[in-house]
């Protein structure tokens, strides 16, 4: 029996999620979340879905991603689907940052768990708890190969005039300040998807990909390569995001340093955690926020207007950057959901040939779909992300199983 399955670890600055994937026919075998890691009382949901069984709902206290990824690996056992499964091929790692330097995915050996902690400066939400996943993960199944797969690979095809800051080119370099970019498995992925949804290569199309969930971002893609992205240095600049404000003058850290009497801890927490929707109107779901507007609250309204605002320039600019746009494709939990904020984003854009049609925007589902009208000369389409199986996919080709390229979205 050869190993065809992969484990999938996307581990968050308080959450873990994770699957379990045949990649025989690409099956997820089991799929879960462990959400408020580190909180009193932390949450774990595990669905066994190769057991046929419905989902397991655990609470109680669970310290760190150490003792998560345990009880993950203790639920995945109760099915006979455990870590120890001659079964198991590899577990692959979603990494957030990995810098200039890995621009594939990568087999993890001390050198790379080096470079990965290095960059913790630059994704102190993130990089720490990846490491950990890492860690534990090689210490449960110490002979398996751990993959890596990086958020920044997909944006390092970024030209030099769109990843410099215009700050001095000597401290830029030394400090290694530039944009590299995030959620470019998502965006790698739902750029294909959608390629593939108009019945084209990706070579052949030029897409702005508009990754909405907690933490929010764009791109602008041509031919299949990213030209573009709203994050940099680290995943705080760009779109008004769930907790992040996104773009703002830099000289607002200094006021708040000068003025506001607050130390760098305090206003990197304000603008990574208290700022974003949650900062503007107390809450950074927009289910909840939709509910307010629909009750008339006029703080929601207008933290739902800053989000559109900002979206919209994103828009504008990625059109200019590619200048011929064949589709706008919106995608993760706000993406994928809020029509709204997909209807808000083009309204009024018609000159540029951008328009939703309200009763296919209406439409809910699982399947990339399109939502301009018949005829439009830029397609705008929901595409749902697969950011597991995509690292699963990159895993498993990297680890010498068959090549599933073949079966990923928008190659096949
Ligand atoms: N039905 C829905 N309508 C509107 N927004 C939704 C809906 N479902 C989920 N969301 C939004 O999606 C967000 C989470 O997106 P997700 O891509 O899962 O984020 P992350 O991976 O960053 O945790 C939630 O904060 C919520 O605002
Ligand atoms: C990089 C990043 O913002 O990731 P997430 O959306 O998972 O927080
Ligand atoms: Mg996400």
């Amino acid at each position: 029996m050869t190993a065809s399955r992969v484990l999938v670890l996307n581990s968050g600055s308080s959450s873990v999620k994770y699957q379990l994937l045949d990649m025989r026919d690409s099956s997820r075998l089991a799929v879960g979340l462990v959400e408020r890691i580190g909180e009193q009382v932390s949450r774990l949901k595990h669905t066994p879905l190769a057991a046929g069984g419905g989902s397991r709902e655990w609470s109680g206290p669970i310290a760190d991603h150490d003792a998560a990824l345990k009880a993950v690996a203790a639920e995945l056992a109760k099915d006979g689907l455990g870590l120890d499964s001659p079964e198991l091929a590899a577990i692959g790692h979603r990494v957030v940052h990995g810098g200039k330097h890995f621009t594939e995915p990568t087999v993890v050996d001390d050198a790379v768990l080096a470079e990965i902690e290095r960059l913790i400066p630059v994704a102190p939400l993130h990089n720490p708890a990846n490491l950990t996943g890492i860690r534990t993960a090689q210490a449960l199944r110490p002979d398996l190969p751990q993959v890596a797969v990086f958020d920044t690979a997909f944006h390092t095809t970024m030209p030099e005039s769109a990843a410099r800051y215009a700050i001095d080119v000597e401290t830029a370099d030394r400090h290694r300040i530039r944009r590299y970019g995030f959620h470019g498995t998502s965006h790698a992925y739902v750029s294909r998807a959608t390629a593939k949804l108009l019945g084209k290569a990706p070579e052949d199309v030029n897409v702005i990909v508009l990754h909405l969930g907690n933490g929010a971002s764009a791109s602008a893609v041509r031919g299949g390569r990213c030209v573009d992205t709203s994050m940099g240095l680290t995943p705080l600049e760009g779109l008004v995001m769930g907790t992040r404000s996104g773009d703002m003058d830099p000289a607002v850290i200094f006021h708040l340093a000068r003025v506001g009497d607050m130390s760098i801890a305090e206003i990197d927490t304000l603008l990574n955690k208290k700022s974003g929707l949650i900062g503007l109107c107390g809450d950074n779901d927009m289910r909840e926020i939709r509910r307010r507007i629909d009750e008339g609250d006029e703080r929601a309204q207008l933290a739902f207007d800053i989000y559109i605002h900002r979206l919209k320039k994103y828009i504008g600019a990625y059109y200019a950057v590619l200048g011929r746009v064949d589709a706008i494709a919106f995608t993760a939990g706000v993406g994928e959901n809020a029509a709204p904020v997909r209807e808000a984003a083009v309204a009024g854009l018609d000159p540029l040939g951008l328009a939703v049609d309200p009763e296919l925007n209406a439409v809910r589902g699982d399947e990339p779909r399109l939502i301009s009208p018949a005829g439009a000369r830029v397609a705008v389409a929901v595409v749902p992300t697969d950011e597991e199986l995509e690292i699963a996919t990159q895993t498993y080709a990297l680890v010498g199983g068959t090549d599933m390229r073949a079966h990923r979205a928008g190659n096949d």
